[in-house]
């Protein structure tokens, strides 16, 4: 009898989904049991707003329990993940991404061409907050946070206060709550954080037997979207609350399998929007990212990123908040 392997997980709804289901593919796949174990963050503990704390804060109590060897690996939130590496660590496999796209939640069933004026629309996320000024539909957005239960009630409990919701489709999907998404939100209104739908399970590099048991969850046009987008991310330099979007698209073209990224830096009132795409193969996705992020800031996106959480180098970076 092996010894089962130790996942550490937070205890939210959504982190215990995502990690016994990939828990149970990692079983699947290849007969190992799985244990999972709960780990406490300094992030579920406070209720200040995120961009206060930094999304690191979900992820440094898992890392650090890696480190420690009380856990021996972790599934997260790729969206969640700090662009700079972590050492001794390995993101050993991106699991087949969900669909990546944002979702909104209405009152009485509406869309977002079908909210009326001044309707009061409650997301935490700066590139969704800029997104929905963007569009010039003298929307009133409110911040919020919570989990995604709380974030619901807000708009469907019986002290509803909020018109409308934007989430990410990914963690409904996972949490089995699609029914409640009134829009999927088209990414040419909408574009989706780096890596959102993706998971990044990860554990240490000294453990290099369980590396290559879990690239058994590794899907690589998944990975290749992901690397894409981060890239984006990361040569950007952009702070915790960047207002950054990016969204990597794989299909097949006419010299084989392509990758079509886009990418999209706004400031937080929507007056300034810039938006641009790039094509290229897979194998260079990193590349990909960096040169539409190198084109962004030829257009200025750094003076956008400048106004609001841009980090600048040698500070840790971070994925954005959501
Ligand atoms: N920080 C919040 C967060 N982190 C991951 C998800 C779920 C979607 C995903 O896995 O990308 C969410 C909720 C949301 O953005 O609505």
């Amino acid at each position: 009898m092996t010894a089962p392997l130790r996942l550490g997980t937070r205890g939210s709804a959504l982190a215990m989904a995502q990690s016994s289901q990939i828990a149970e593919a990692l079983t699947a796949a290849t007969g190992r049991p799985v244990e999972l174990v709960e780990v406490v963050t300094a992030g579920d503990r406070s209720s200040a707003p995120v961009h206060r704390l930094g999304v690191g804060v979900f992820v440094s109590a898992l890392r650090d329990a890696l480190a420690a060897r009380t856990i021996d690996f972790a599934v997260h939130s790729y969206k969640d993940l700090p662009t700079a590496a972590a050492p001794g660590l390995h993101i050993a496999a991106v699991p087949p991404r969900q669909d990546p796209r944002d979702a909104l939640v209405a009152k009485g069933g509406r869309t977002l061409a079908e909210l009326p004026t001044g309707a009061v629309v409650g997301t935490g996320a700066l590139r969704r907050i800029a997104q929905l000024h963007a569009l010039g539909m003298q929307l009133e957005v409110t911040p919020i946070r919570g989990n995604v239960d709380t974030r619901l009630r807000r708009v469907l409990g019986p002290d509803a206060d909020l018109d409308a919701v934007v989430l990410a489709r990914a963690g409904l999907a996972r949490l089995g709550r699609t029914d409640v998404i009134t829009e999927t939100l088209d990414p040419m209104l909408m574009l989706p954080a780096p890596a959102q739908g993706a998971l990044a399970v990860e554990c240490r590099i000294d453990d290099p037997d369980l590396v290559e048991l879990l690239a058994v969850l590794d899907h690589a046009p998944s990975r290749a979207a992901v690397t894409a987008e981060r890239a984006l991310l990361a040569t950007l330099e952009a702070g915790c609350s960047a207002p950054v979007a990016a969204y990597g698209e794989l299909a097949e073209g006419d010299a084989g399998e392509e990758i079509y990224l886009r990418g999209a830096v706004i400031s937080p009132d929507g007056t300034r929007d810039l938006r641009l795409s790039r094509t290229g193969t897979p194998a260079d996705a990193a590349e990909i990212g960096k040169a539409l992020a190198a084109e962004l800031l030829e257009l200025g996106a750094d003076s956008i990123l400048g106004q609001e959480g841009h980090a600048g180098p040698g500070t840790q970076q971070f994925g954005s908040i959501e």
